[in-house]
């Protein structure tokens, strides 16, 4: 191995309470809500369908222009409560906020610019109402912070000169006083997800972040911080230059999962991933027919597919500028909160099982308890299961439901009954084993 001052600061997963807690908690929703809610897509009379909150990028707005949108943020019909109670019915046990993304626009009354909501018709730190209403309800709070910043002079794409030099240093330290701003006023925050760092600027300053990382821990004790923040002494990101993951769980599976086969290497280490419900929108976008839009069956796999390989998985709402939530997006935390209310067991506190991925679906581990999730029933009427060496089942019962038979077919293979009656939607079974391994 190379010696690096600013690689990976722990190996091997974190053991302790809050990381605990991290990962038990499995199921999250993303909130991407900023100034790109209120044009949605739509630029001087033009539609971009790529991601809303890139609208800027796509329709070329000089800063300053698109800045312009502040005097029109006033979202009267936001109700903290109501976003709280509708994610306590979805079933997510934590909601990562957008504090400040790419715009530079902040949620909260930043000190260190002029871009937040204090400077709005809305005044109000609408950060703090939402982080008091998700801790209200027992919602743990994540902030999301982009360290690229479309609205400040000092953000560098690259180090090419002193002068870049001397500006990017100025922009690290502003960085610097927001994020202590944010963990001094929002000290009940338990995870802090950076993006917006994949820059030569952030690459070449790998001290720097890791840094940040020391600065929020000492700050926070507990507090995690994703694998995106990190870049090591020679600018490698997520993992260091010796192949270790630096932050505290990895962050790179955006839109996309591991292969459930291929790329079991992820089950080593902690990792989250995020999803978007149209096929790229993350902060609200007027017209959802421009993409594909997943059905909640289809986001629901996906929660459990990550489970299934020891994963958390975030789910992504985009926000109305008047505060509201688009319909899909209420049908969607409806439909995914009945089945986690029958179904949850299988994903709070779970793990990946080790055992071989069947067609049927997935499975998921608490202990000795080993849940069948059920996504494509067999013609057969049996879910074929493969026990590893020295691992009998004894017993399986349908969640919410009845026993059904076990017959073992072979050495470690078994099938498992289909339920008499089929439930027509994803169904759960819980496995007792005897586990001599
Ligand atoms: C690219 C990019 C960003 N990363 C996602 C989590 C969204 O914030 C998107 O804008």
């Amino acid at each position: 191995e190379i010696s690096l001052k600013y690689g990976a600061g722990r190996l091997g997963k974190r053991q302790d309470a809050d990381m605990k807690r991290f990962r038990d908690n499995r199921l999250g929703a993303f909130i991407h809500w900023g100034l790109y809610a209120i044009p949605g897509g739509e630029w001087n009379g033009e539609m971009y369908g790529g991601a809303a909150e890139w609208l800027k990028a796509w329709a070329k707005v000089p800063a300053d222009e698109w800045l312009k949108l502040m005097e029109q943020w006033n979202p009267t019909r936001f109700n903290p409560k109501a976003w709280a109670k509708m994610a306590k019915k979805m079933g997510v046990k934590y909601v990562k906020i957008t504090t400040k993304h790419h715009e530079g626009f902040c949620l909260w009354p930043s000190k260190y610019t002029q871009y937040t909501v204090a400077q709005t018709p809305y005044k109000k730190d609408i950060l703090g109402e939402m982080v008091k209403a998700y801790n209200d309800e027992g919602i743990d709070v994540h902030f999301y912070f982009s360290v690229l910043d479309w609205s400040h002079p000092d953000y560098r794409y690259d180090i090419k000169s002193e002068e870049d030099e001397i500006a990017f240093a100025r922009f690290l330290e502003f960085t610097d006083n927001q994020l202590k701003e944010l963990a001094t006023r929002y000290p009940t925050v338990k995870d802090f997800w950076f993006d917006g760092t994949w820059d030569a600027s952030i690459k070449k300053n790998g001290w720097w972040t890791a840094h940040v990382e020391q600065m929020l821990k000492e700050m926070l004790p507990g507090v995690t911080v994703n694998s995106r923040l990190r870049a090591d002494d020679y600018g490698k990101r997520h993992f260091d230059s010796n192949g270790h993951l630096m932050g505290d769980y990895e962050s790179a599976y955006e839109r996309r999962l591991p292969d459930p086969v291929k790329d079991l290497k992820v089950t080593r280490w902690d990792w989250e991933a995020c999803m978007t419900v149209p096929e790229n929108q993350w902060g609200y976008h007027k017209d959802w027919s421009l993409s594909y839009v997943k059905t909640p069956l289809e986001v629901l796999e996906r929660i459990v597919h990550a489970v299934s390989m020891g994963g958390n998985m975030v789910v992504n709402f985009g926000p109305q500028p008047d505060g509201d939530f688009r319909s899909e997006e209420k049908e969607l935390a409806d439909a995914v909160g009945r089945w986690m209310s029958v179904n949850g067991e299988c994903i709070y506190g779970c793990d990946y099982a080790g055992w071989d991925k069947q067609a049927w679906g997935y499975y998921t581990r608490k202990g000795k308890e080993v849940y069948m999730v059920v996504f494509n029933s067999p013609y057969s009427r049996h879910l074929v299961v493969k026990t590893p060496k020295d691992v009998k089942i004894t017993k399986a019962v349908v969640l919410n439901g009845k026993e059904v038979g076990v017959k073992e077919t072979a050495r470690n293979e078994y099938n498992v009954d289909m339920p008499a009656k089929d439930p027509g939607a994803p169904f759960v079974i819980k496995l007792q084993i005897e586990d001599n391994t």
